[in-house]
Order: structure tokens, then sequence, then C-alpha cells
């Protein structure tokens, strides 16, 4: 079964490598003029110049004419929850009423209100609201995507939620990658024995999930009045041990040696990245194999500091854009919205946005090698937008929907 998608107003992404971008070579985000692609199966089997197609329309089992259209790669969303329980829409109002973070934790919000409510759910329920989030983002264009554990917090419930993340994995055609966020917050019934807590994740859960091949890399929020650089370099050591790589959460709130510790156990990424010195920005820049994970619906839901983003870039920083979709800090996973907020108030170039949400996200759940970009045998995993003017008008033209079609594995969606 072959497809020819041809007259593609600009194609974009066909990076010759899935090399991690970083820095100056973010810009960069090499396009073909009137192309066309072929697609094989579930695979990209060629792509090129119009003039260079040697084949007619006719000659395929389908055909599209994308006059006036774009192509890109879907999005790669390398950082979510988005298996969780029910919603916190009351704690929001709470804010906007003026409540503080710590206001909210004492009436029984925050990470804590979620982890009670999934401890309720069952686990097929669970499964089914975390279908119908995933089938949203894939509606609005992601094509790969990372998903948390860390509002279950007991041997039980962060099984339950990595077990739906493998059922995700299987019922879902993008591919998805799991990550162990067991230190998410301290249970409350721990918050004196904060050492029994880590002694759980390490000695319980740890081996639970590796004996059920249930998770790909380990998380931790480190973060003051969460989980301190040396408790986080624990927990990350011990996943090592299991194969498990570590993907983190620093620097949302505080800087406190997060990028530091990170950066020590060769994390795949480091997500959130708020609150960034110089220095932080510098050690980052100089770590090879680490992709520094930028959440700007976070800080944008939050009302918090954007990320430096171009600090970071022009340091040389490797930097990805991923939603953080989750129940309390971004209630949303359109990538969409995630790219053109780093547009318009990160300051970064449509076409360094477009990487870090494409390859690079990709790099940072480490699929570089099957999504990312426009390249041959990388899966057919492919945006289509309506008619517009070129690239930069998808950032520019935010909250509307320019994707007018969207190929998943060779099928449109
Ligand atoms: N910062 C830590 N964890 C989540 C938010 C958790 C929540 O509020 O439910 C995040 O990435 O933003
Ligand atoms: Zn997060």
């Amino acid at each position: 079964m072959a497809i020819l998608l041809y007259n593609i107003k600009e194609l974009f992404g066909i990076h010759p490598a899935n090399e991690i971008l970083r820095g100056s070579a973010l810009a960069n985000l090499p396009s073909i003029k009137n192309a066309y692609v072929i697609v094989e199966g579930e695979q990209i089997a060629a792509f090129g110049r119009m003039d260079e197609l040697k084949h007619k329309p006719n000659d395929f089992n389908e055909s599209l004419d994308a006059t006036g259209r774009l192509m890109l790669p879907s999005w790669c969303d390398s950082h979510t929850h988005l298996v969780f329980a029910g919603s916190r829409e009351g704690e929001f109002v709470d804010k906007i009423k003026g409540l503080s973070y710590a206001d909210i934790a004492a009436k029984g919000g925050g990470i804590l209100a979620s982890a009670k409510k999934l401890a309720e759910a069952s686990e097929d329920d669970l499964f089914v609201q975390s279908y119908k989030r995933l089938q949203e983002i894939i509606s609005l264009g992601t094509g790969a995507v990372e998903i948390k554990s860390g509002y279950g917090l007991s041997v039980e419930s962060e099984l339950k939620m990595l077990r739906v993340i493998k059922r995700l994995k299987g019922a879902a055609k993008i591919p998805i990658k799991s990550t162990f966020l067991g230190a998410h917050a301290f249970p409350t019934e721990y918050k004196e024995a904060k050492e029994d807590y880590i002694k759980l994740i390490i000695e319980k859960m740890l081996p639970q999930i590796a004996a059920e091949g249930l998770a790909d890399y380990v998380d931790a929020f480190c973060e003051e009045g969460f989980f301190t650089t040396e408790q986080t370099e624990r927990i990350c050591l011990a996943g090592k041990a299991y194969g498990l790589k570590p993907k983190l959460h620093v620097n949302q709130l505080n800087s406190i040696g997060g990028i530091q510790t990170g950066v020590k156990v060769d994390a795949v990424s480091l997500d959130h990245l708020e609150t960034m010195t110089d220095d932080d920005i510098e050690i980052l820049s100089k770590a090879k194999n680490t992709v520094g994970t930028l959440l700007p619906s976070a800080a944008f839901f939050l009302r918090m500091n954007y990320q430096p983003a171009r600090k970071m870039i022009d340091a040389g920083c490797a930097v990805a854009l991923a939603s953080d979709f989750n129940p309390g800090s971004s209630p949303s996973g359109n990538m969409n919205f995630v790219v053109a907020l780093s547009c318009i108030q990160l300051r970064m170039l449509p076409e360094e946005a477009v990487n870090a949400a494409t390859l690079n996200g990709a790099a940072a759940m480490e699929l570089q090698h099957e999504a990312g970009s426009i390249a041959t045998a990388k899966k057919a995993n492919l945006l289509l937008t309506k008619p517009v003017p070129g690239l930069a008008y998808l950032p520019y033209s935010f909250g509307n929907n320019l994707l007018e079609r969207i190929m998943l594995c060779g099928d449109w969606k």
C-alpha cells in the first residue's frame, strides 16, 4: 500500500542525521519547497522535489494533492503526566482568588489531591480516562509521547499507573515511553519519615517495576520541599541499576543543584528549567547527552517567569519543548500551543521551536531513530497543515487549529 503526498508547498524537518540539535543548530530546520512524500506501509519510503518525482499520482493506491499546505513531522511530547484521575479546577479557581501553593496544599490540594483521587480509581477507569486524553493529544498532532507515574505514591498505586501506561502502549499507534516518578511528592504518612519513603521507592517499588518491565526511565521532583539533590541522586542510581535512565524535574521553582545532579547521573533530559542561574546554563550546555526540556505551558498556567530559552540556546544547550500535560500545572497537552508560546514568550524562532518539539523531543525520549524528522524508514507520523502562508504563520496564528490532516504510521487519523 503506497501513498503519494504531492505538491506540498514546503516539507519541513528533513534532517540528514538524528543528532540532538544544540545551540545555533536549532535554528536550522531543513526544508524542501514544492515537495512530495511517498509512504509505504508504516514508513516514509521517499521524499524530494516535485520536479524529481518519477511517478504519477495514479501509480499509487492513494494520492493527495497538498497544494498550499505545509508538512511537518508529528510533535514529540517528551514530558507528560497524562495518566491521572479526575481534575483540579477547584484549585485553579482558588489560585485566581489569590491562594498560594502553600494555602492550596494546606487545603489538601496539589499532587497529594491527585494521589487521593487516583487511589480511589480502578485501573480500568484510569485507563479509560487516560486513553481519552491520549486520543485528544494525537488529534492535536502528537505522534510520540512520554508518560509518567507519580500520582500513586504507594507501591500499589504506582504499579497501577505504570500498568495503565503499559496498556496505553499496547492500545495506541504512537510510540510511548514510560517513566517511574515515585519521587514526585512525599505522601502525608511519610512527611516525618522521609527516609522510609526513599527506602520504599528503592527497595519495594523499583524491584517490582523492573520485574514487570513497567518503566523505561526514572524521575524525581528535585525541588525545595520535595526531593533533595542527595535523595534524587540515590533514586537515580538505584533506577540505573535496573536499567532505567534518569529524566528529571529540576529548577522549576528554585535552583538547588538539580542541573549538577542530573548531569552527574547522565540524565537523558532535565525538565522544567524556569529557574536557571548562569552556572546552571553553562553546566547544561556542556552536557553532551542531556537535553534541557522546557515546559512553557506550566510557567504560563502558574504565572511564573518563563524559561530562559534564548540564553540557553545562545549558550549552546540542546533544548526540547514538551507539554507537561498534568492536572495541576498544565491541564493541556496541546503541543501547537506549546510551540506558539515558546515563540511568543520565550522568543524562540519558529524553526527553533519546531526542532525543539520534534527531533529534540524525540531525542529526549531516545526515539530520534524512529520519530522527529522526515527521513526514509522513519515512521510516517506526519502533520499536514491547512493552506497557510508559511511556517511562521503556525505560532503567529496561535490558538487556531491549523492542522488539516494527521497521518499515524501511514494511516490517516
Ligand atoms: N512539578 C512537578 N510536577 C508536575 C505538577 C504536578 C501537579 O501539580 O500535579 C509538573 O511537572 O508541573
Ligand atoms: Zn512534570
